[in-house]
């Protein structure tokens, strides 16, 4: 069995460490994994990683011969590349732990052998905050021990779910692990309206971003449903309704505009798996 001790005995390999693997690692240690069971290949280590290898990280340094787990945080578009020089670490007690969008777990399967225990997961980046939300899934071969191993880890960093299999990966990837570049732009193109109503620049600015965090903080927060707390702030005939008639129209509101982008997002996860 599996447990956060075997963790830092037998050690935690991220094989890409950019801003999703990073955002893990800064997580984990704040939670009080050791610097020394870990180790870290990355080709460009920021110089927060390098600093972490001055205190004893093992940065692009031999890997142990049996990590408890590989976490693999390279972008799809290099995992070809990467992912064979782990080949050794395949078939046997290291469960591979792999965040990257569309590529499917058979990939895995062929490249490190079918013995291989592997999970594929979805967080997203307000897991260097604390408050992502990962969805995981399993092969045959991942057990119940790695993924509760695997929910341990990832629940360092906020929420975590199961799915039901990996067909629901795409739509997941398309929500939750896309989704915070959406809110961004939310604030971007409200900041954008608001100056276009004559407000300067950095005061829109603000008043964006503490609305988007003050409402996502009240939604975490609060027990009414999104609808409840939307029509708390709705006076009949005033201004909030006067844009939620915009926002909501059922051809070109928000909720079909919305319908597109999740769309393209996971058609293209769906692309990147061929
Ligand atoms: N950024 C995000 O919001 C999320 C990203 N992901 C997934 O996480 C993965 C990483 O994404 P990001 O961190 O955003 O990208 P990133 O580009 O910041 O990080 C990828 C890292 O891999 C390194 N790398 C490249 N070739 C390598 C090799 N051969 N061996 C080891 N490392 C190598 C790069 O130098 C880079 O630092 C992707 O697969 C992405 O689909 C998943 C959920 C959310
Ligand atoms: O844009 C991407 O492909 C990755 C996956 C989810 C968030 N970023």
């Amino acid at each position: 069995m599996m447990n956060l001790a075997d963790l830092g005995r037998r050690g935690l390999v991220l094989l890409g460490c950019g801003k999703m693997g990073s955002a893990l690692l800064e997580g984990w240690l704040g939670r009080g994994l050791a610097l020394n069971s870990v180790w870290v290949t990355e080709p460009f280590p920021s110089d927060w990683l390098k600093g972490l290898a001055a205190r004893g990280l093992h940065l692009n340094a031999p890997l142990p011969d049996a990590p408890a787990v590989v976490l693999v945080a390279v972008k799809p578009q290099m995992m070809a590349e990467a992912l064979p020089t782990l080949g050794a670490l395949g078939g046997g007690g290291t469960l591979f732990l792999t965040v990257a969008a569309g590529t499917p777990i058979a990939f895995y399967e062929r490249t490190l052998g079918p013995g291989t225990p592997v999970i594929r997961a979805m967080p997203n980046t307000p897991a260097a905050v604390g408050r992502g939300i990962t969805a995981i899934t399993g092969n045959p071969l991942a057990s119940e021990d790695h993924l509760a191993l695997a929910e341990a880890l990832l629940s360092a960093v906020g929420q975590v779910v199961r799915l039901e299999g990996e067909h629901q990966m795409d739509a997941v990837t398309a929500l939750s692990g896309s989704g915070p570049a959406y809110v961004f732009h939310l604030i971007e193109a409200l900041a954008a309206a608001g100056e276009a109503e004559g407000l300067p620049a950095p005061l829109a600015m603000q008043l964006a971003r503490a609305t988007v965090t003050g409402a996502g903080e009240l939604a975490h927060r609060a027990p009414e449903t999104a609808a409840q707390l939307r029509i708390n702030v709705t006076s009949p005939g005033g201004t909030t309704a006067a844009a939620l008639a915009v926002l909501m129209d059922a051809d070109t509101g928000l909720g079909p505009l919305m319908q597109r982008a999740v769309k393209a997002a996971a058609d293209r996860g769906r692309e990147l798996a061929r």
